[in-house]
């Protein structure tokens, strides 16, 4: 569900009729965000109509009496209607920012949140020579988010990304070269590490961890809109963390590192995995809220 929205299929009110002032049309659409309980409405639909109309932010304000024509009211307001829909503001666009990185999305990727910025930040914190000529794996890469972020710091690194969606590795391939990371970054159709042979100096992976039974009770923006494989973590939503704290033996190199995000209240379950499967300097990383988001752990040398 990106993209333009459909043409002609946007009713425009009588008040928007003829030639509707800028300003005139950004107000009416975040009327239409706050009557359908979005959380923020001015936002939105400033960020929505600069888009609809390929303006910046400094564009609007300078031409906010400028007169729009009907085409040009509709396209904004098809996009207002797809937002009303509950679509978040970034699958509209088609694209995200992350790490200060501009990402393609499509239907098969999980919408990355700040948060994980957080996997991001200890990767690197445990890097002592920056230009090291480091081998990175990314488990359910989505839109390649985490390895391309890090491959961003790390201009000797090499990384792959392991999805099971063929169009998430497609996304995450047209990432990495639209960022100029292509030739540093491979990516891969697969179920975690399977059938990998190589060993890694970084292991990431940011997996679907949310209890089944919790699902229907996330936002809509979430369950409408973010792909259920990206999301589904199992009964208890450690299944992921299980099947790859199992395989993580034949993927790290010996001294190597693991960094996993994890969901509200799952360090200490997923801290006692990593125990299990033999890992050593267990930690933690808080996010921004202050919610342990990050568990790492070294594979002994
Ligand atoms: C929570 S999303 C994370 C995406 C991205 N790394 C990010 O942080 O935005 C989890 C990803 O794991 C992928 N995935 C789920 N099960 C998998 C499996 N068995 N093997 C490989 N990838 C899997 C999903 O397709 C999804 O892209």
């Amino acid at each position: 569900m990106t993209g333009a929205p459909p043409e002609g299929t946007v009713e425009i009110p009588p008040e928007l009729g003829g030639t509707p002032t800028l300003r005139e049309v950004t107000r009416h659409g975040e009327r239409l965000l706050r009557d359908a309980g979005v959380d923020t409405p001015d936002l939105d639909a400033r960020l929505l109509t600069g888009a609809a109309l390929g303006m910046t932010r400094q564009h609007m304000l300078i031409h906010a009496t400028a007169r729009l024509n009907q085409p040009q009211v509709a396209r904004v307001l098809g996009f207002i209607a797809r937002r009303v829909a509950r679509e978040p503001v970034s699958r509209i666009l088609g694209r995200r920012e992350f790490w200060s990185l501009d990402f393609t999305l499509s239907a098969a990727t999980l919408d990355p949140r700040p948060d994980s910025e957080t996997v991001v930040e200890e990767a690197l914190a445990g890097v002592a020579d920056k230009r090291a000529p480091l081998s990175v794996l990314d488990l359910g890469t989505g839109t390649g988010c985490l390895l391309l972020a890090v491959l961003s710091e790390l201009p000797a690194a090499m990384g792959l990304g392991v999805d099971q969606s063929t169009e998430a590795v497609a996304t995450a391939t047209a990432n990495a070269r639209r960022l100029g990371l292509g030739p540093r970054a491979r990516f891969a159709v697969g179920d975690w590490m399977t059938g990998l042979e190589d060993r890694f100096d970084i292991v990431m992976s940011n997996p679907p961890y949310i209890p089944d039974a919790e699902i229907t009770t996330l936002s809509p923006e979430v369950t409408g809109f973010d792909p259920r494989a990206a999301l589904a973590g199992g009964a208890d939503g450690l299944d992921a963390y299980r099947a790859i704290t199992a395989g993580l033996g034949g993927v790290l190199k010996p001294g190597g590192r693991i960094i996993f995000e994890v969901g509200f209240g799952q360090s200490h379950d997923v801290a006692a995995l990593l125990e299990a499967a033999g890992l050593s300097q267990i930690g933690f990383r808080k996010d921004l809220a202050g919610i342990e988001r990050v568990v790492f752990g070294h594979l002994g040398a």
